[in-house]
């Protein structure tokens, strides 16, 4: 293999780069050079794939939705499984958040699947009550993670990272508009999660009824400044793709797991005394694109912007409040070290205020009370006196 190699040149004669790895770090020209010898490199994406497939891959999902609109029978589908569930009740007191994780393999390739889905949500009166648990569901992975970070001795190699990769929003398919619940729940989880829009049972909807539904929806995103997950368009190609993807969005989705006839073929369709809904038809309904991104295309991009973006705003947000700041108040760089014995210095001055303050509260209590005593002395004296006196001129 001839490889081209970017190093840095300690001197602007010709520099065999197979023996001067050392140099690498020192120099300052970067000189582009056609090797002649095979260096391996090409093998390193290997490293990677190989680790990872020992490793596992692990996929964290929460499906935010009302009761009954086919979180389950979605979830199914885009596995191939069947998950056996027992339907939801609309008469939960309060909105709950069911966890499961089923461990899944595709070809030797292990997947760790957490799904996460919301029980009783839409059926509530109070809409803070319906989106709180999702908001503090969310915040409580990121939490988490955050304190096993902050532990002396981390284990996040093998740490069980249960922090939502995505969350899939099921919209009603009214046809009409959002609900005030959607865009509650979806301005207060946005910035703590990607999500992806999805229109539920897109079934129900004409082609035509569709797209105007969907040009509601983004428009009502839009205008109340919700921001949902935008498939990357950094490197060319991808923005070819991504652009149509993002442009389909919410996706219109179907979910089955019964199998159909249709000619000779057997397909995942819904059977209507009309015709047959083929799931995996990219002209009934947006599924496959869906199923694409989430497990082929992007599942990495919504990983790595789970991590990168949303928990890294979490932490700088929860660090801040306890008082930990990059730069100090001349916007100088602030050492860790010098933060601590800062903050180790407030804390002990404060101790000393504190015990100053119960001191002085003590002797003003104790002040209070001898002058109590001093007064019921003072008074069973002149009861005593006055019963002597009494005895004396009286008599008895
Ligand atoms: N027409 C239509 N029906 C669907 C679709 N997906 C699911 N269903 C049906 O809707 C019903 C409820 O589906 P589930 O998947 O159990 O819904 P869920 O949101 O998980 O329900 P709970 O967990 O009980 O809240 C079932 O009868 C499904 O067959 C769809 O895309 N179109």
């Amino acid at each position: 293999m001839n490889a081209v190699f970017y190093y840095l040149a300690r001197s602007p004669q010709f520099v065999n780069p197979a023996h001067h790895w050392s140099a690498v770090e020192h120099n300052e020209n970067i000189r582009c050079l056609t090797t002649l010898g095979h260096f391996g490199f090409e093998c390193l994406p290997t490293q990677l794939v190989n680790r990872s497939i020992q490793k596992g891959f692990s996929f964290n999902i929460l499906c935010v939705g009302e009761t009954g609109i086919g979180k389950s029978t979605l979830i199914n589908t885009l596995f191939n499984i069947n998950l056996k569930e027992s339907k939801a009740s609309h008469f939960y007191s309060k909105v709950g958040l069911k966890v499961k994780t089923y461990e899944l393999q595709d070809r030797n390739i292990p997947l760790k699947l957490t799904v996460v889905k919301t029980v009783g949500y839409g059926d509530q009166i109070n809409k803070e009550a319906s989106y709180q648990p999702v908001v503090d569901y969310l915040d409580a992975q990121f939490e988490a993670y955050l304190q096993e970070e902050l532990k002396i001795k981390r284990s996040l190699v093998d740490y069980n990272d249960s922090r939502i990769h995505v969350c899939l929003y099921f919209i009603a398919p009214t046809g009409h508009s959002l609900k005030s619940l959607d865009l509650m729940t979806m301005k207060n989880i946005d910035r703590r999660v990607n999500i992806i829009p999805l229109i539920a049972k897109a079934d129900a909807l004409s082609k035509s009824d569709l797209q105007r539904f969907k040009s509601n929806i983004m428009s009502e995103l839009v205008s109340n400044g919700i921001r949902i997950f935008q498939f990357p368009e950094d490197d060319e190609d991808a923005a070819q793709v991504n652009t149509s993807v993002n442009g389909l969005l919410p996706f219109a989705v179907v979910g089955s797991m019964e199998e159909v006839k249709v000619g000779k073929r057997m397909v995942r369709g819904r059977h209507y005394p009309w015709g047959v809904l083929q799931v995996e038809n990219e002209n009934h309904c947006d599924f496959v694109k869906l199923r694409d991104l989430l497990l082929c295309t992007h599942m990495e991009d919504l990983k790595d912007q789970t991590h990168t973006q949303h928990y890294e705003c979490y932490r700088s947000s929860r660090l801040q409040q306890l008082g930990f700041h990059d730069t100090g108040p001349d916007s100088q760089p602030v050492s860790f070290q010098e933060m601590y014995e800062a903050k180790r210095q407030e804390f002990h001055a404060q101790c000393q205020r504190e015990e100053e303050e119960l001191k002085q509260t003590f002797m003003q209590r104790v002040k209070e009370k001898e002058l109590t005593f001093k007064d019921a002395e003072k008074e069973a004296r002149i009861t005593h006196l006055t019963s002597i006196l009494w005895v004396l001129f009286f008599g008895g």
